[in-house]
C-alpha cells in the first residue's frame, strides 16, 4: 500500500459490485477495498461479501465481530480511502439507521443529551 492513500468517491466505489465482471470494491471505517480476489476465500461464504460489493460494509462486517487474523486480510486488500464528503454521508447515513442523532458540523455522531433542566415542585 503506497503510503499516499488514493480517494475514491462512493459513486467510484458503487461502479465495482462485483456483478457482470466487475471488480469487488468495499467500503469499511471510510477505507476502500478491493475484495475481489478474496470472495471465494470468504469462511463466511462468497455470497456474504457480494452482497456488500460496491457498498458500505461498515456495519454487517463489525456486526459479525472478525477476528484479528481477518482484519489484517482486510488491511493487505485496501486499495484507498474514500473522499471525506462521501465519509460524511455514509456517516450520516449509519447513524440514521442506528437511531443515533447527528449534529451537521460535528466529525462523530453524537448521542442527543438529555436536557440538564430539572423540575422542582414546590409543596404546601
Ligand atoms: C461485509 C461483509 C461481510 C460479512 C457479512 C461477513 C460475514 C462473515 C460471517 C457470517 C462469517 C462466519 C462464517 C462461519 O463461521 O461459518 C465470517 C467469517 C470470516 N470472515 Fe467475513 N464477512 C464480511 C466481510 C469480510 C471481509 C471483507 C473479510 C476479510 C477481508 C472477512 C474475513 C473473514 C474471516 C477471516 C472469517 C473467519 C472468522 C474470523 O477470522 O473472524 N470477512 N464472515
Amino acid at each position: 500500500m503506497p503510503s499516499e492513500l488514493k480517494q475514491y468517491t462512493m459513486a467510484e466505489v458503487e461502479s465495482c459490485d462485483g456483478k457482470d465482471g466487475h471488480l469487488a470494491w468495499l467500503v469499511i471505517r471510510d477505507n476502500v477495498y478491493d475484495v475481489t480476489r478474496y470472495l471465494e476465500e470468504h469462511p463466511g461464504s462468497s455470497e456474504l461479501i457480494e452482497e456488500w460489493a460496491g457498498k458500505d460494509g461498515t456495519k454487517p462486517f463489525e456486526e459479525f465481530g472478525h477476528s484479528s487474523d481477518a482484519l489484517r486480510t482486510l488491511r493487505s486488500l485496501q486499495i484507498g480511502v474514500l473522499e471525506e464528503q462521501d465519509q460524511a454521508k455514509n456517516r450520516k447515513a449509519r447513524a440514521a439507521k442506528s437511531g443515533i442523532i447527528t449534529d451537521s458540523t460535528a466529525d462523530e455522531p453524537k448521542l442527543k443529551k438529555r436536557s440538564k433542566r430539572r423540575m422542582f415542585i414546590l409543596c404546601g
